[in-house]
C-alpha cells in the first residue's frame, strides 16, 4: 500500500509508516506523475487537488487533508472517478476560536470594545463556530449566530437554537459589535459563502465594529473592502486569510488592525489533531486497527503559575483574562512577525517576494500550544466561579 504524503503534515511519517510504505512529497512540488502506483494521498490545503493533478493516478482510491477546510479537493471530480476523500472535521476548532479570543481581548485593551457589553455576530455556526461560542459563554460574552444550513436542519427537529444560542439573519450579524466569519468557502449551491461579505454589507459597517476573517479569504468582497478601509471612519478589520494566496493584496496591511498569514488553526494540537484524524482513516481504509494516540506526540508543557489581581471576585476580570491568555496566545506577536517579514528587503518581484514570504512564515510557523495543554496554578483563594471559567477555556486548574 503506497501512502504519499505532504511534507507539511506533523508526523505523517511516524504515524503512518507502520501502515504502509510512505514517501513524502516537498510541499508545492507535487505533479501528476508521482502520483503513478499511489494508493492513497494525505496533504494539506496548500496541495490542489484538480482533474489534471490526478491524470497519472492509476490506483488512488482515497484522497485526505489534514485540515478543515476542503475547498482545495474537487470533490467533484474525486466522485466521478470513484475516489473516496475526507477531511480532518474540526481539527483546528479550538485554535481558530483562541485566534478570535485574543482579537477581542486586543480589543478591549485598545479601547475599541467594552467586551463584556458587547454582542460577538458569529457567522458559521459549524465546529469553529461552536468553540468560539463556547469560549465566549465560559468568559460571559453575548452572541448570537448566523447559519442558514445548521438553522434549517435542526428545525426539522423543532429545534430553534444550537448550544443554547439563538440564530439571527444577517442583518442581524450586520449590527454585531463584533463580527467572526466561520463558513467554508462555497461556490453555488443554495447557501454560497463566496463574497457573502459584499460591497453593501461592509459600507454598512460602522467604525465601532470589528470584521474578523479566519475562514477563507474569498468569503469577503476584498475590492470593496480595501475601498471601505480607505473610506472615513471604516471599521476595525483583522484578516487571517486573503483571496488569492499566497499571491495576496498586500495593500490591505496599511488599513488592517491585525494581520496574520493564514495561520489561525495553527496550533500544535491543531495540527496534529489533524495528522491523528486523517491516520485513523487510513487505518480504516486499509483495515488495520489504529494504536498511535495523539498524546504520544505532544510534548507536556510547564504549569503556568498565575497571579490573578481579583482572585475572589464572583466573574474573572478581563484584566486578569487577558494577562492570563496573552501568556498563550497573542496574536499581536504574530501580526508583528507577518509585518516584518513583508518589509524585509529581497531580491526578488514584488510578486514573488509576497507569496515567498506567505508560504514561508506559514510553513514555518512558531510553536503555539493550546489553553488545554498548560496548568494553570492559581491562587488558593481563587474563586469557584474563575476555576470554572478557567476550566471551560481548556486549562487544567489547581490551586497552590
Ligand atoms: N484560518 C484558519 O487557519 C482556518 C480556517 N478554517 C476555515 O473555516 C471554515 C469553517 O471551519 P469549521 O467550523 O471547522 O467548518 P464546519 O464545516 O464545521 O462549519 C461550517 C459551518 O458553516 C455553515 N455554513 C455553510 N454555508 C453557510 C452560509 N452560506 N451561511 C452561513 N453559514 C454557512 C455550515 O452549516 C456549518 O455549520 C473552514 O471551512 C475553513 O475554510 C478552518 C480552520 C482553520
Ligand atoms: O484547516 C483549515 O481549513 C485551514 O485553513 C488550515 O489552517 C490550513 O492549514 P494548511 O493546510 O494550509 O497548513
Amino acid at each position: 500500500m503506497k501512502i504519499l504524503l505532504e511534507d507539511t503534515i506533523p508526523f505523517g511519517t511516524d504515524y503512518l509508516n507502520s501502515v504502509g510504505e510512505v514517501e513524502t512529497y516537498a510541499w508545492q512540488s507535487l505533479v501528476p506523475e508521482m502520483l503513478r502506483d499511489v494508493d492513497i494521498l494525505a496533504l494539506r490545503s496548500t496541495t490542489k487537488v484538480t482533474p489534471e493533478l490526478l491524470t497519472k493516478a492509476n490506483k488512488l482510491k482515497f484522497v485526505t487533508t489534514a485540515t478543515a477546510g476542503t475547498n482545495h479537493l474537487d470533490k467533484t471530480h474525486l466522485d466521478s472517478v470513484g475516489i473516496m476523500h475526507s477531511s480532518a472535521a474540526g481539527c483546528n476548532a479550538v485554535a481558530v476560536a483562541e485566534y478570535v479570543l485574543s482579537v477581542l481581548l486586543h480589543a478591549q485593551k485598545a479601547q475599541k470594545l467594552d467586551l463584556y457589553n458587547a454582542t460577538v455576530g458569529i457567522v458559521g455556526a459549524g465546529n469553529v463556530g461552536t468553540a468560539l461560542s463556547r469560549i465566549l459563554m465560559a468568559i460571559g460574552v453575548k452572541h448570537c449566530l448566523y447559519d442558514p444550513p445548521l438553522q434549517q436542519a435542526l428545525a426539522k427537529s423543532g429545534k430553534k437554537e444550537h448550544n443554547g444560542q439563538s440564530f439571527v439573519d444577517l442583518a442581524q450579524i450586520a449590527k454585531c459589535d463584533v463580527i467572526s466569519l466561520h463558513v467554508p468557502f462555497i461556490k453555488g449551491g443554495e447557501y454560497p459563502t463566496y463574497q457573502m461579505i459584499d460591497e453593501a454589507f461592509l459600507e454598512g459597517l460602522t467604525s465601532n465594529q470589528l470584521l474578523i476573517n479566519a475562514c477563507r479569504g474569498e468569503v469577503i468582497d476584498e475590492v470593496a473592502l480595501l475601498s471601505v478601509l480607505r473610506g472615513e471612519k471604516p471599521p476595525t478589520v483583522v484578516l487571517d486569510v486573503f483571496d488569492n494566496e499566497p499571491a495576496i493584496n498586500t495593500a490591505l496591511f496599511d488599513y488592517v488592525w491585525f494581520v496574520t498569514p493564514h495561520i489561525a488553526g495553527h496550533s500544535v494540537e491543531g495540527k496534529v489533531r489533524g495528522t491523528q484524524m486523517i491516520y485513523e482513516q487510513i487505518c480504516d481504509v486499509v483495515g488495520k486497527a489504529p494504536d498511535k494516540v495523539l498524546s504520544d506526540f505532544l510534548e507536556k508543557t510547564n504549569p503556568i503559575k498565575v497571579a490573578l489581581n481579583s482572585p475572589e471576585a464572583v466573574r474573572l476580570s478581563v484584566e486578569d483574562l487577558i494577562a492570563v491568555f496573552h501568556d498563550v496566545y497573542d496574536v499581536a506577536i504574530d501580526d508583528e512577525i507577518t509585518r516584518n517579514a513583508f518589509a524585509s528587503g529581497h531580491n526578488e518581484t514584488p510578486e514573488t517576494h509576497i507569496a515567498n514570504t506567505f508560504s514561508t512564515l506559514r510553513k514555518q510557523y512558531r510553536v503555539r500550544r493550546e489553553c488545554s495543554a498548560y496548568a494553570l496554578h492559581l491562587p488558593k483563594n481563587t474563586s469557584k466561579q474563575i476555576q470554572d471559567t478557567f476550566t471551560k477555556l481548556g486549562f487544567h486548574v489547581s490551586l497552590v
